[in-house]
C-alpha cells in the first residue's frame, strides 16, 4: 500500500504554459520582439541589402566576367576512359634535393605505410576517383626526355638554400618540346636559410625566376623544413590535396599514341638456356597501364634507348591498383587505400596469366627470422641465394681490424694497381651501357655554361645567367650590402667631368677643413642607406603580396616557417657578436665611416643624378642646373661668384628675373593647344561637317534617319486621311476642315510612331545586346562548344560502357586504363642485362617501322639563354616520337639552316613530333631544343 503511495507521489505533473499572467505575457512580448528584430535589421539598415553604387557594380561585374573568362579553355572532348590510367607524376629535381624523401612522404600520406627503398614507380590510390604513378626523375638527359614525353605532372624540386641547378632548366628546356606536361614548383632547405630577410628574398627571385620559365603564376610550393627526416605534415598533406585534386589537359600527341610505363618487369627465359649460353637472346614481359589510345596487338612498339620490338603476346590482367567500386560520399578506408610498386618491393599477391606471384614482404620478412629453427632458415637462405659463390666470392670483403681498409677480391688479385690508385678505388662508377651515351653525355654536360661548384664532397650544377639575369644569383643578392663594391657606372664624359669636378670641390673642402664633422656628407650617405632600406621593405611587402597571390597551398606552407624565430635567432646572433667587439666597434666605426668619403660622394651623386627626373624640366622645358643659396654651405669660399670653378652662385633676385625671362618667352607644354598641328580646331566652320553627323540630327542612312522616317511616316498618313471629306459636328457646332483634322491627327499618329520606332529600337538593342554580351547557360558560342564536346564524350562513352572487356579488345585493341603484360620474344640478352628499374621503361607503339635515311632543315633562332650557334660536328641526342637515338655528330651547316641528317628515320615516317637536342658549341651555353610539326620535315625551333 505504502508502495502505491509513493509510486502516485513520483508521477509529477507535466508543465502546463501560461496562457495570461505577467509571465505569459512577458513571453509574448519577447517572441513579438524576436520577430521585430529580424526585420529590424534589413529596415534599419536598407543600404546593406540594396543596390548603392553603380561604380562598384560595375567593378564587381568585371571582376566576376574575368574570373570567369579566364576559367575558359577551348572544350575538347574528354577521351578519358571510364576508368582512367593512375596520373603519371614525375618527381624531377638535382641530386641530394629531396626527391626519395618527398616520394617517400606522400606515399606514407596516402597509404600509411613508408617505402624504404624507392625504386621505379609508384603506384597509390589517392581518392574515390584518382590513382597516381610516382616515379623518380635520375639526373640523365635520357631519364629525364622519357619522362618529360609521358609525365601528366612534373614537380620539380629545387634546393633554395643552393639556388637553380641545371637539371632543371634541361628537363624545362626538354619538356618545352614534348608539350608541356602541368609543371609545380617545390622549394626545399628552406630551413637552411637562417635569416628571415634572405629567406624572403629567395623565395621571391626563386618565384619570379620559375615563373619566367614556366607560366607567370605556376604553382611554387614551399616546403619550409625537415623534421626526423620527413617534411612537415601539414605541407605534404597540402600537396598531396592539390595532387589529388588537379585537372589535366590532354596533350595531343600523347593522346593520340598508345603507350605504356612499365612498372613490373620478368625475364621468362628458361634458366638452362641462360646458363648453357649467357648471351642468349631472351623472353621477356613487362606489365603496365596503357595510356593514349587503344594499343592493337599487331603494332610494334619502340622502348626508347633500346630499339624497336614486335609484340608476342598481350594480354589484360585484374587490375593492381584499383579504385574503389562504388562511389561512396565518406573517405577511403584502409583496405581501400592500396599501394603498387613491383620495383620497390611492394605489391601483394599477383596472378599472372600461369602463375600467382606472392610478394615476401621485401628484405624486412627475413629479419624477424626464428634462429632455432635451422630448416626453415635453410631454405631461406636458399630463396635469398641468387649468387653463384665465385660471384660472392668476388664481391665478399675482408677487414683485419676495425675501422681499417676493407680488402676486396679485386685489391687482392691487383695490389700493385691498388698503390697507384688508391683513391680511384673506392669511387663506383655507375656505368650504363644500356643508354651507351655516359661518354657523350660527360661532354655534353660540360659543354652547359654553369658553374661547377664542390659542395659537401660532392659536385653541384649551378646555373649561371646572363647579367640581365642577375636578380637570379641568390648568393650574390643576399650578400651584405657593404660587401658588395659598387663600382659607379660613369655612362659618358659630361658625367667624368663633373664627377671630376665634385672631388676636386669635396678635397678642396677637406683640406679646408669646411667638412669638419661632415655633416653634409653622412647625411647624403645615411639617406641613400636608408632609401634603399625603403626598397627593401617594399620589395619585401611586394613578396609578400604576391605570395599571398600564390595557392592555397603555398599561402598555407608559407607558415611553417615562423619570421620571429629567425629574427630572435638574428638578435641573439648579434647581440653576442656586440658583447664581444663592444668598445673596438665604436672606435672602427668611427674610422670607417670617415674611409672613402670623396668615393662615396661620388657614388652618391652618381646615383641622386641617374635616379631622379627633373618634374620640373618635365613640365615646363625649364631645368636651371643652378644651386639655390639657401643650399649652398655656409662655410663654403666663394671666389668670384662661384664655387670651385664649377658652380656659379645665382642670387634670388637674379634667379627669378631670369626665370621671368624664359618663360615669357617659352609655349605653355603643360597644356595641350587646340591649333596645335595634330588638333583639328572644331570651332572653324569648315571642320564643323566632321562632327555633325555625331548628334541626333545628323545625316545617317535613310533607314536611320529620324528626321526622314518622320517625313515619309507624314506623307503616308496624309496620303490614307484624304478620303474624308470636310464635316461639322451638329452638337458642338464645331467644323472639321481637312486641314484641321489632318494637322490633330498628324501630331498625334506622329508621337505615336515616334514612340513605337523608339521602342522598337530599343527592343532591337536589348536583342542584340543580350546576344552578344549574356552569357546565360546554353546561349553562350562558348556554352554551345562546351556542350557539344560533352554530348561526343558521353556518346563515346555510352557507347562503350556496357561492352565487355573481351569484345572490346577484339573490336579497338587494349583500352587505356588497362592492366596488361607485353611479352617479347628474341630480345638481346644486353635488355636484361643492363636493365635498372630506376629508368623508366617506356613502350610506345610505333605507326610505322619502316627505316630510312632522312634530312630535317632547321631554321635556328635565339632562344632565351641559348645565344650561341652549333657548329658541324657537335654532338646532339635525337629524340623523335617514342625514340631516342644516341648522340649523333650534326651533319653540316649552312649560313642560318642546318641540315641534320638522321640515320634512321624522320619525322616523316614516324608521322610525329620528334625533337632534337644538343649543345650550342664544345664551349656552349646549354641546350637547343628543336621541334617537328607533324608531316613536316621543317622543324622549328622554340
Ligand atoms: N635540411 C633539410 N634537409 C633536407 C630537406 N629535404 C631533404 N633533405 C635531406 O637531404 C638529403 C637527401 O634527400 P633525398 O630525398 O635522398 O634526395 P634525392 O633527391 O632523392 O637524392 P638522390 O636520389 O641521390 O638524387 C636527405 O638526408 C634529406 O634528409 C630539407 O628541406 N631540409
Amino acid at each position: 500500500m505504502s508502495n502505491d503511495v509513493t509510486n502516485v507521489d513520483e508521477k509529477k505533473k507535466a508543465h502546463r504554459n501560461r496562457h495570461s499572467g505577467r509571465k505569459a505575457e512577458k513571453k509574448k512580448q519577447k517572441a513579438k520582439n524576436d520577430v521585430n528584430q529580424e526585420i529590424a535589421d534589413k529596415q534599419r539598415n536598407p543600404k546593406a541589402f540594396a543596390f548603392n553604387s553603380a561604380v562598384g557594380a560595375e567593378r564587381r561585374f568585371r571582376r566576376k566576367q574575368d574570373i570567369q573568362t579566364k576559367k575558359q579553355h577551348i572544350p575538347l572532348v574528354d577521351r578519358t576512359p571510364i576508368e582512367p590510367p593512375p596520373v603519371l607524376i614525375a618527381v624531377v629535381g638535382p641530386p641530394k634535393v629531396g626527391k626519395t624523401t618527398l616520394i617517400n612522404n606522400l606515399v606514407k600520406l596516402f597509404s600509411k605505410s613508408p617505402l624504404t627503398n624507392v625504386k621505379g614507380p609508384v603506384t597509390i590510390v589517392t581518392g574515390k576517383k584518382r590513382r597516381v604513378t610516382l616515379i623518380e626523375c635520375n639526373n640523365d638527359v635520357n631519364s629525364m626526355i622519357d619522362l618529360a614525353k609521358i609525365a601528366d605532372l612534373a614537380l620539380l624540386l629545387c634546393d633554395a638554400s643552393f639556388g637553380f641547378e641545371m637539371e632543371i632548366f634541361e628537363f624545362l628546356n626538354i619538356c618545352q618540346v614534348h608539350g608541356m606536361p602541368r609543371i609545380m614548383g617545390i622549394l626545399t632547405h628552406l630551413d637552411l636559410i637562417k635569416t628571415s630577410k634572405k629567406l624572403k628574398n629567395t623565395k621571391k627571385t626563386l618565384k619570379h625566376r620559375f615563373w619566367t620559365e614556366v607560366y607567370p603564376g605556376a604553382k611554387l610550393f614551399y616546403l619550409s623544413g625537415i623534421i626526423h627526416g620527413e617534411y612537415l605534415r601539414n605541407e605534404i598533406k597540402n600537396l598531396g590535396r592539390f595532387i589529388s585534386i588537379m585537372k589535366f589537359r590532354p596533350l595531343t600527341w600523347r593522346m593520340s599514341h598508345s603507350h605504356l610505363l612499365a612498372d613490373r618487369y620478368e625475364d621468362l627465359t628458361n634458366l638452362e638456356l641462360i646458363r648453357q649460353s649467357p648471351k642468349c637472346d631472351r623472353n621477356v614481359s613487362v606489365y603496365g597501364y596503357i595510356r593514349g589510345i587503344p594499343l592493337n596487338r599487331n603494332s610494334s612498339v619502340h622502348i626508347p634507348g633500346f630499339g624497336d620490338v614486335k609484340i608476342h603476346d598481350i594480354t589484360y590482367l585484374p587490375d593492381p591498383c584499383p579504385l574503389p567500386e562504388v562511389a561512396k560520399k565518406r573517405a577511403l578506408i584502409e583496405k581501400e587505400k592500396v599501394i603498387y610498386a613491383p620495383f620497390s618491393g611492394v605489391g601483394g599477391i599477383v596472378y599472372d596469366k600461369d602463375a600467382v606471384y606472392v610478394e615476401l614482404g621485401g628484405s624486412h620478412s627475413h629479419k624477424n627470422r626464428n634462429d632455432d629453427d635451422e630448416t626453415k632458415n635453410i631454405v631461406t637462405n636458399l630463396i635469398e641465394t641468387k649468387e653463384t659463390l665465385d660471384v660472392k666470392m668476388q664481391h665478399s670483403e675482408l677487414q683485419l681490424f676495425t675501422g681499417g681498409k676493407k680488402l676486396t677480391a679485386e685489391d687482392v688479385s691487383d695490389l700493385q694497381k691498388i698503390n697507384d690508385n688508391n683513391e680511384k678505388t673506392h669511387q663506383i662508377i655507375k656505368t650504363n651501357d644500356d643508354i651507351g651515351l655516359n661518354e657523350e653525355l660527360t661532354t655534353l654536360r660540360n659543354c652547359y655554361k654553369e658553374e661547377i661548384i664542390k659542395d659537401d664532397g660532392r659536385t653541384r650544377r649551378k646555373v649561371i645567367f646572363n647579367s640581365s639575369d642577375d636578380e637570379m644569383d641568390i648568393d650574390d643578392e643576399n650578400k651584405p650590402e657593404q660587401e658588395a663594391p659598387i663600382e659607379p657606372v660613369i655612362k659618358d664624359n659630361k658625367d667624368r667631368e663633373v664627377l671630376s669636378k665634385v672631388s676636386n670641390i669635396l678635397k678642396s673642402l677637406e683640406e679646408k677643413g669646411a667638412l669638419k664633422n661632415n655633416s653634409d656628407l653622412v647625411h647624403v650617405t645615411k639617406k641613400t642607406e636608408d632609401s634603399e632600406d625603403e626598397e627593401d621593405a617594399e620589395q619585401n611587402s611586394d613578396g609578400q603580396e604576391s605570395s599571398d597571390t600564390d595557392n592555397e597551398g603555398s599561402i598555407n606552407s608559407e607558415s611553417g616557417i615562423s619570421d620571429h624565430e629567425d629574427e630572435s635567432f638574428n638578435l641573439s646572433d648579434n647581440e653576442e657578436k656586440m658583447s664581444n667587439d663592444d668598445d673596438d666597434h665604436d672606435e672602427k666605426m668611427t674610422v670607417k665611416w670617415k674611409e672613402n668619403l670623396t668615393k662615396r660622394a661620388q657614388e652618391a651623386y652618381l646615383a641622386r643624378v641617374h635616379s631622379k627626373k627633373n618634374i620640373m624640366k618635365l613640365v615646363y622645358g625649364i631645368f636651371d642646373n643652378k644651386i639655390e643659396e639657401s643650399d649652398k654651405p655656409d662655410d663654403v669660399n666663394v671666389d668670384d661668384g662661384e664655387i670651385g670653378g664649377l658652380f656659379k652662385v645665382v642670387s634670388r633676385e637674379q634667379q627669378k628675373r631670369k626665370i621671368e625671362k624664359d618663360s615669357m618667352n617659352l609655349t605653355e607644354s603643360s597644356l595641350l593647344m587646340p591649333w596645335s598641328s595634330n588638333v583639328e580646331d572644331y570651332t572653324d566652320p569648315e571642320n564643323k561637317w566632321m562632327i555633325q553627323d555625331c548628334f541626333v540630327t545628323g545625316k545617317w542612312k535613310e533607314s536611320e534617319d529620324a528626321n526622314e522616317l518622320l517625313k515619309l511616316d507624314a506623307a503616308e498618313i496624309s496620303s490614307d486621311s484624304d478620303e474624308f471629306g470636310d464635316f461639322e459636328d451638329l452638337e458642338t457646332g464645331e467644323k472639321f476642315t481637312k486641314d484641321a483634322s489632318h494637322k490633330k491627327e498628324d501630331a498625334k499618329e506622329i508621337g505615336k510612331i515616334d514612340k513605337n520606332a523608339l521602342a522598337e529600337k530599343k527592343l532591337k538593342l536589348k536583342q542584340k545586346f543580350d546576344a552578344e554580351y549574356d552569357n546565360e547557360a546554353g546561349s553562350s558560342y562558348y556554352d554551345e562548344l562546351k556542350l557539344s564536346a560533352e554530348k561526343q564524350a558521353e556518346l563515346n562513352k555510352s557507347v562503350f560502357e556496357n561492352m565487355p572487356d573481351d569484345l572490346r579488345v577484339q573490336f579497338e585493341g587494349y583500352r587505356p586504363g588497362m592492366y596488361v603484360r607485353i611479352e617479347f620474344q628474341g630480345v638481346p640478352a644486353e635488355f636484361v642485362t643492363n636493365f635498372d628499374p630506376t629508368y623508366p621503361l617506356l613502350v610506345g607503339a610505333l605507326n610505322l617501322g619502316e627505316e630510312n635515311i632522312g634530312y630535317v632543315n632547321v631554321k635556328i633562332k635565339k632562344h632565351r639563354w641559348h645565344k650561341k650557334i652549333l657548329k658541324s660536328g657537335d654532338p646532339v641526342i635525337v629524340s623523335l616520337g617514342w625514340r631516342r637515338f644516341q648522340t649523333l655528330p650534326l651533319y653540316s651547316k649552312l649560313e642560318d639552316d642546318l641540315k641534320f641528317r638522321f640515320l634512321k628515320y624522320t619525322p616523316e615516317h614516324l608521322g610525329c613530333n620528334g625533337h632534337f637536342w644538343g649543345p650550342i658549341t664544345p664551349q656552349g651555353t646549354g641546350f637547343l631544343a628543336l621541334q617537328t610539326c607533324e608531316g613536316n620535315p621543317e622543324v622549328c625551333i622554340l
